[in-house]
Parts: structure tokens; C-alpha cells; sequence
């Protein structure tokens, strides 16, 4: 399957260029960057310490996506809605792990998926979306009234967006353990005089500093005990091997908008 990546020189860009190389039945057909971007002519291969690939990084998105399979894309949300329309027109598998899209960005990316084979998750490892199931189990077990849910994310210094991805989807996942909506639920930041928890919310809290990979962790607190779900990530090749997994399956797939629950069938 020949994928095109975008943002080839950012941390996710560079760990695809990598896993790519070292999987079966995938190979780097582009890799793009920004107009003006340093990395502009290098080759993707040796800038992600991968061996010489080949492949020189380019701005072209157009030429990039000619001839292509798919587009692998961990980037910013202005370019991945852009992405999606161009890979609806292409009937392009279009993998988003992109994060910090706004509410109404959902409606285009449905419109998109008429077209092209969108798989899009905020996670793309499997370590996490088994545990979105757990806390799915956990919070439709629990129930709102003698349990409170409370999520919390720890990434490196470098995020520009917050909560971050995984942690709105470990937040949905309770959402709909208890049949509620997230967004009426959701309590993302807690400042000054509060006053007393609000009885099933759903509490978000961020903390951004050096090198960490992403840490989340869920914790249902109840009367006398404190249940506690978490996930470390370790190394970004967990996202970027989830993600190439994502692009293979949905190769076969008819249009539509898939998430990682999908493609690892939980
Ligand atoms: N779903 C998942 O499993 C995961 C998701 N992510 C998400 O992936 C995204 C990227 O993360 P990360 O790799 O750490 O970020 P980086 O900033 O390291 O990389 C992003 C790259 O995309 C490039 N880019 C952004 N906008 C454009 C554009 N319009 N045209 C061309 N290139 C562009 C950036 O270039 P420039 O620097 O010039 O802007 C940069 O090289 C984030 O949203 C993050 O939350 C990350 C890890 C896992
Ligand atoms: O920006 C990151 O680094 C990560 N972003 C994703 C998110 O927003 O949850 C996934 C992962 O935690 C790393």
C-alpha cells in the first residue's frame, strides 16, 4: 500500500516514516511538509533516522497524493480537514490522528467519508482503545450517582492542544457507558470558588511538561474506594504502528468514517 505522510518532519511524522519501512505491505510513496519548512528536499528516511528511503520531503500535497494509496496524517486540524476533503475526491484511505479539532469539524469529516475511507481517533494505540472499553464497562457498571468520573492527561511540553485527544475519548467512553452526552457532561477546567461537584459530570484535567509520551488515567471515585484505569505510553511507535495497521485495514474497506475500535475489532 503506498501512503503518503504529512508533517514527515514532526515527532509523529518521522516515527510513520520508520514504521512504515518496517512493515509488510506498506511502503512511503511521499512525504510532506509545509511550504517553507526546513525539511523541504531532505530525505524522509535518513531525517527519521530510518535508512535512505528515497523519498524527498515535499510541499506539493497535490503531486504527493498522485498515485497514492493513502495519506497517513498526524499534523494540525486546519490541514487534515483540507486533507479529507482532497482524499474524498481521490476515494483515498485518509488515517486522522490528528488532535484539537473543534465540535462542528465532525460534519465535515462525515461529508468526507462519502468519498474517501477515513479512519480517525484521537489514539491509535491498541493499549488505549482497550481501555476506552474498560471504562466504557466501568462507568455502565458504576452508575452516576455513587461513582464520580474524573480524567486525567499528562503530555510533554510541546502540546498545543488540551484535553488532549485520548483524553476526550476515555471521556466519551464513560459518556456513553452512562448514556449521556459528553459535551453536556464535561467539566474541563475548575477554577476559584467552585462550589460542590456537580453530580455526574465528567471532570477533565491537563498536565504539560518536559518529555512525556502521554499519560492518561481514568479514576472513578466513589464512598470509601477510588477504582483507577491508566495507560503510559512509552515510545510513539504504538501510535504510529496503530496507525499504519488503520491504513492497511481500511484499504479494503467501503467510504465511510471508522474509528481504531473498528479496526482492532473491540
Ligand atoms: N491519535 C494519536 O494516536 C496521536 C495523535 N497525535 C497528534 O498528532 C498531531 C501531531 O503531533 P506531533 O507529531 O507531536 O506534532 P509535531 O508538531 O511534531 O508535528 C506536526 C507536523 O505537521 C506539520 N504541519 C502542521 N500543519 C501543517 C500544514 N498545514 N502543512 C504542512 N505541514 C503541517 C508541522 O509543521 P510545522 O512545525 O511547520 O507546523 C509538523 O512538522 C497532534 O495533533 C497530536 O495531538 C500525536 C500522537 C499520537
Ligand atoms: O500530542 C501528543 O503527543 C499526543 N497526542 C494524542 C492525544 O492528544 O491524546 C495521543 C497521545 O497521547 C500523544
Amino acid at each position: 500500500m503506498k501512503l503518503v505522510v504529512l508533517g514527515a518532519a514532526g515527532r509523529m511524522g518521522r516515527t510513520l516514516v520508520k514504521v512504515i519501512a518496517e512493515t509488510e505491505g506498506a511502503a512511503l510513496h511521499a512525504a510532506v511538509e509545509r511550504e517553507g519548512s526546513l525539511a523541504l528536499g531532505q530525505d524522509a528516511g535518513l531525517l527519521a533516522g530510518a535508512g535512505h528511503a528515497g523519498v524527498a520531503i515535499t510541499h506539493d500535497l497535490e503531486a504527493a497524493m498522485a498515485g497514492a494509496d493513502g495519506v497517513v496524517d498526524f499534523t494540525a486540524p486546519a490541514l487534515s480537514l483540507a486533507v479529507a476533503r482532497m482524499a474524498a475526491e481521490r476515494g483515498l484511505v485518509h488515517v486522522i490522528g490528528t488532535t484539537g479539532f473543534a465540535p462542528q469539524d465532525d460534519a465535515a469529516f462525515a461529508q468526507a467519508a462519502e468519498g474517501a475511507r477515513i479512519v480517525k481517533s484521537g489514539n491509535m494505540s491498541l493499549g488505549v482503545n482497550l481501555l476506552a472499553v474498560l471504562v466504557e464497562q466501568a462507568a455502565r457498571a458504576l452508575g452516576p450517582d455513587a461513582f464520580d468520573v474524573e480524567v486525567l492527561e499528562m503530555h510533554h511540553r510541546h502540546k498545543v492542544d488540551a484535553p488532549s485527544g485520548t483524553a476526550l475519548l476515555l471521556g466519551q467512553a464513560a459518556a456513553a457507558g452512562r448514556g449521556v452526552d459528553l459535551a453536556a457532561a464535561s467539566v474541563r477546567v475548575r477554577d476559584g470558588h467552585t462550589g460542590a461537584r456537580q453530580a455526574g459530570s465528567i471532570g477533565f484535567a491537563t498536565l504539560r511538561g518536559g518529555s512525556v509520551v502521554g499519560e492518561h488515567e481514568v479514576i472513578l471515585a466513589g464512598e470509601g474506594e477510588r477504582i483507577e484505569l491508566s495507560h503510559r505510553a512509552e515510545d510513539r511507535s504504538i501510535f504510529a504502528r496503530g496507525a499504519v495497521k488503520a491504513a492497511l485495514w481500511a484499504k479494503g474497506c467501503a467510504p465511510g468514517l471508522y474509528s481504531m475500535r473498528d479496526v482492532l475489532g473491540l
